[in-house]
């Protein structure tokens, strides 16, 4: 069985306690056991990055850029192995996995090249002879707790803007998928990385997690995951006046006009809710449809959801696999119930007996709901999405934005007059027209509103507003 362990000051560090971490479409699939560190593993980390800040803030722009350089450049060219891995160990399908690698690259030569495009200003005093300098410089020592639906992409887009900008990371990645974070630990071993600069603690969420989180020496906490885990973060982060960078969930309606295109709307709505098997914070879990439009669009989505193909995550003809875990599983489940008994409606949802023992679950359509019922209120973070009808573009809008949260919105429609106005008025932080809620660009900013985010957005040159701290200096030539 490989084994693999923590990464703190340049060194593999053995802390005993393995666990297992196994393949959701195959649990007799082991894909490799995880030494578990603790509050003390956190520790050792906080005092090899210390030992590495000073030296990394003053590394030149070129030092930085080219360690964050030669790691794009290695996940693009062992895409078909680390897609595998990734595959093997989160479910999505080897294409929706490669994919997420080639991004991990994209973003990694992207803040290479953020390394060397870090600007300050320099404006006149009111006072004479006086110039002021505002410049970015590193927060410190970040703490990155990642969640396990994107393990390579998400790592990639907190670890690359925090080293691009001179901070040293600790990084702790979600228990059901440590190895996609290992992959990027052994590529910093491989590419220089100086010790500490880059630091990778596994174990548990509300031990090492809460550690890196509560650490006096560790400045800022960049997180992914569940509202609850965000929440309990932003209130222990709020006592320590420590910077915070929360993305939680979301609940991202699409609205479909009576003008859609029938053929792409349907095709947006499918990717949208049911593609990476539903587990995507950015996923369409509400449809809003107009009531002309309304029944053939059911009749055309029905069709092609019960059409998907559920099963191996490596068989290049799956187009959804498996889920996660089997409490993400019992909770979609209990959702579908529910669905029943709110919507009355339900097509597919069964959990589904494949030749290999798996998280698999038929993706599901509740039709015939309303905005109130609970399965349109909480996010369920699976292959499920309803439906809703509306009569016109206000009440649609109206519909999107009564929701907590405020991550993605879409709208398909062919007029530009109704596309401005659902741009202009949604109530999210990213707003799709003619395209699917879900699947961002790497090199713009990523975030939502009210419920869903907290803090600056990820992402693009936005990023550096979380991983860098504003000086204002003051010269006076005499
Ligand atoms: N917005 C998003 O992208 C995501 C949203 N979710 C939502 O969250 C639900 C549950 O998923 P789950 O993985 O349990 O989400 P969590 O919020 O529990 O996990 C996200 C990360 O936080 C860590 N963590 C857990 N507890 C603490 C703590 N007390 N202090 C610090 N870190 C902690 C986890 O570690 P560990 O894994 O070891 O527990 C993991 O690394 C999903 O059903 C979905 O609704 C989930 C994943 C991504
Ligand atoms: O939609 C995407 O491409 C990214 C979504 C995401 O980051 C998430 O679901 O956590």
């Amino acid at each position: 069985m490989t084994k693999h362990t923590s990464y703190i000051g340049g060194k593999w560090v053995d802390f005993g306690n393995y666990k297992p971490n196994l393949n959701p479409a195959n649990t007799d699939d082991i894909i490799a056991e995880f030494s578990y560190g603790d509050s003390n593993a956190v520790d050792q980390a906080v005092l090899a990055a210390q030992k590495a800040q000073n030296g990394w803030a003053n590394a030149t722009p070129q030092v930085r850029h080219d360690l964050l350089e030669a790691i794009g450049v290695k996940l693009a060219d062992r895409v078909e192995e680390y897609g595998t891995m990734l595959a093997r160990e989160e479910g999505k399908t080897i294409a929706e996995a490669k994919g997420e690698t080639m991004r991990a690259s994209q973003v990694f030569k992207f803040f290479a090249g953020e390394a060397l495009r870090l600007d300050g200003e320099l404006q006149s005093s009111v006072r004479p002879n006086v110039d002021v300098e505002i410049t970015r410089e590193p927060v410190g020592i970040v703490g990155l707790i990642t969640p396990w639906n994107f393990p390579i992409a998400i790592p990639a887009w907190k670890i690359a803007p925090a080293l691009a900008f001179g901070n040293c990371v600790i990084i702790k990645p979600a228990g059901l998928t440590p190895g996609c974070a290992h992959i990027i630990a052994k590529l910093m071993d491989e590419c220089g990385c100086p010790p500490g600069v880059f630091n990778l603690v596994f174990g548990g969420g509300s031990t090492v997690g809460d550690a890196i989180v509560k650490h006096p020496a560790i400045e800022a906490i960049s997180f992914t995951g569940s509202v609850a885990t965000g929440n309990n973060i932003a209130e222990i982060c709020g006592q320590l006046r420590k910077k915070v960078q929360l993305e939680m969930g979301g609940k991202n309606p699409m609205v479909v006009m009576d003008d859609a295109d029938l053929k792409l709307a349907v095709d947006a709505c499918l990717n949208g809710a049911f593609f990476s098997t539903g587990q995507r914070c950015t996923a369409s879990s509400r449809l809003i449809v107009q009531e002309g439009i309304h029944d053939k669009f059911v009749e055309e989505l029905t069709k092609a959801v019960t059409a998907l193909k559920v099963g191996d995550p490596l068989d290049s003809s799956t187009q959804i696999g498996p889920v996660i875990d089997e409490a993400q599983l019992q909770s979609n489940l209990n959702y579908i119930e529910l669905a029943k008994k709110e919507a009355g409606s339900v097509i597919g949802g069964e959990r589904l007996e494949l030749s290999t023992p798996g998280y698999f679950q038929a993706p599901a359509l509740f039709v015939g709901t309303t905005n109130d019922m609970r399965i349109n209120r909480e996010e369920i973070f699976g292959p499920c999405a309803s439906i809703i009808k509306v009569k016109d573009l206000e009440e649609a809008i109206d519909v999107s934005n009564d929701t907590e949260f405020g991550l993605s919105a879409g709208i398909c429609t062919a007029s530009l007059k109704s596309a401005r106005e659902f741009k202009r008025r949604s109530q999210a932080g990213m707003v799709m027209v003619n395209l699917p809620t879900a699947g961002v660009d790497y090199h713009v900013p990523f975030g939502g509103r009210k419920g869903s985010s907290f803090g600056p957005r990820e992402q693009g040159r936005y990023a550096a507003e979380f991983y860098t701290i504003v000086k204002t200096a003051y010269v006076f030539a005499g």
